[in-house]
C-alpha cells in the first residue's frame, strides 16, 4: 500500500515557471528512497510537495491518506520532516540544543520526551559535544546535522534529507549511513535528494531518476549505472569504481569497491 503518492502532478511557481510537469509514483511505508538527476531538474520541487511547503498546481500528492492540499503545512509537517538543502534556510536558534528541542515542543511531546528524543539524535548525529555551541559557530557540514538532528527529534514516520552528502567528508558520510540504518530499522520512509553516487551505490535499492521537469524512470543502482541512455539524459555521472572498472574493461554489473575487491579476488 502506498504512503506516499503522488498523482499527475504538476507545480508551477508564482513567477509563472513550471518546475514540475506530470509526476506520477508510490513510496511504500518503510522504503528508502534516493532521487537523483541534474541540476533543475525538479527533485527539490519535488520533495518539498511532500511536507506541503508547496501544493500541487494539478494533480494530487496524497501523504499518509492525507491530501496535501486540504492540510497546513503544519499538519504534514508532523508527518514528514525535511531537512532543507541549505541549513541556512532551515537554522533560527541561538544553540545547537535550542535548535533541536524546538521540533518535538511544538509537537507538544513531553517534557521527558523532548529530552530523550534531544539526546539520541545529537547521539546519532555526533553533536553531544557541540549542544551549547551557536549553529552559525560551526562549519556548514556540522550546521547541516544540526538541522537533519532537528528533524529526527520530532520522530516524523517521513524524512526527507536534501542532499545531505553536499560538502561532507568521510565521517559525515557515515554518520549518514548509520542515520540512514537505524531509521530503516525504525520503519521510517526516506527520501534523499543525492548528487552522490558513491552514496546512491551503497546505501539504496530503488531509486528515482529526474529529468527535464519529470520523473524518468525508478529502477535500482545497478540499472542506472548500466544504462548508458539514462545517465545522458538526467546528466548523471557514474560512481568512481564504474568508471575504473569500464577502463579495465572488466563485467559493467560492478557498482560499488566491495563488488570490485570481490571480482579481483576471485580473478587472482
Ligand atoms: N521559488 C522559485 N521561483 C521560481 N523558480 C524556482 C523557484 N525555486 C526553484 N525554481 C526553479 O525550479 C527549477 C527546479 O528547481 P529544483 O530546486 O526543484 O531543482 P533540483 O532538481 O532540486 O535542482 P538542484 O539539484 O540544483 O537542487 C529550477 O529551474 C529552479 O531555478
Amino acid at each position: 500500500m502506498s504512503f506516499i503518492k503522488f498523482e499527475n502532478v504538476k507545480f508551477v511557481y508564482p513567477n509563472g515557471f513550471s518546475a514540475v510537469e506530470d509526476i506520477n509514483f508510490e513510496i511504500g511505508q518503510g522504503e528508502n528512497i534516493a532521487i537523483v538527476g541534474q541540476n533543475g531538474a525538479g527533485k527539490t520541487t519535488t520533495v518539498k510537495m511532500i511536507n506541503g511547503l508547496l501544493k500541487p498546481t494539478k494533480g494530487k500528492v496524497i501523504v499518509a491518506g492525507m491530501d496535501t492540499s486540504d492540510f497546513t503545512t503544519a499538519a504534514l509537517s508532523r508527518k514528514a520532516g525535511y531537512v532543507f538543502q541549505n541549513p541556512d534556510d532551515q537554522i533560527f536558534h541561538n544553540t545547537v540544543e535550542k535548535e533541536i528541542q524546538f521540533g518535538p515542543e511544538v509537537l507538544k511531546m513531553s517534557e521527558s520526551k523532548v529530552k530523550e528524543m534531544v539526546e539520541y539524535s545529537a547521539r546519532l548525529t555526533g553533536l553531544t559535544d557541540v549542544m551549547e555551541e551557536n549553529p552559525y559557530n560551526l562549519p556548514l557540514s556540522v550546521r547541516k546535522f544540526v538541522t537533519i538532528a532537528s528533524i529526527l527529534a520530532m520522530d516524523t514516520d517521513i524524512v526527507i534529507l536534501d542532499e545531505p552528502t553536499a560538502g561532507q567528508d568521510i565521517r559525515g558520510i557515515r554518520l549518514l549511513e548509520n542515520i540512514l540504518k537505524e531509521l530503516t530499522a525504525k520503519g521510517k520512509t526516506i527520501v534523499t535528494i543525492t548528487h552522490d553516487m558513491e552514496f546512491v551505490v551503497n546505501n539504496f535499492n530503488k531509486v528515482f531518476v529526474m529529468a527535464h521537469k519529470n520523473l524518468l524512470k525508478i529502477t535500482n543502482p545497478k540499472e542506472v549505472f548500466s544504462d548508458d541512455r539514462l545517465l545522458e539524459e538526467s546528466m548523471l555521472m557514474k560512481p568512481y569504481v564504474s568508471e575504473i572498472v569500464s577502463e579495465l574493461g572488466f563485467p559493467g554489473q560492478i557498482t560499488s569497491r566491495a563488488e570490485l575487491v570481490e571480482y579481483v579476488k576471485k580473478a587472482k
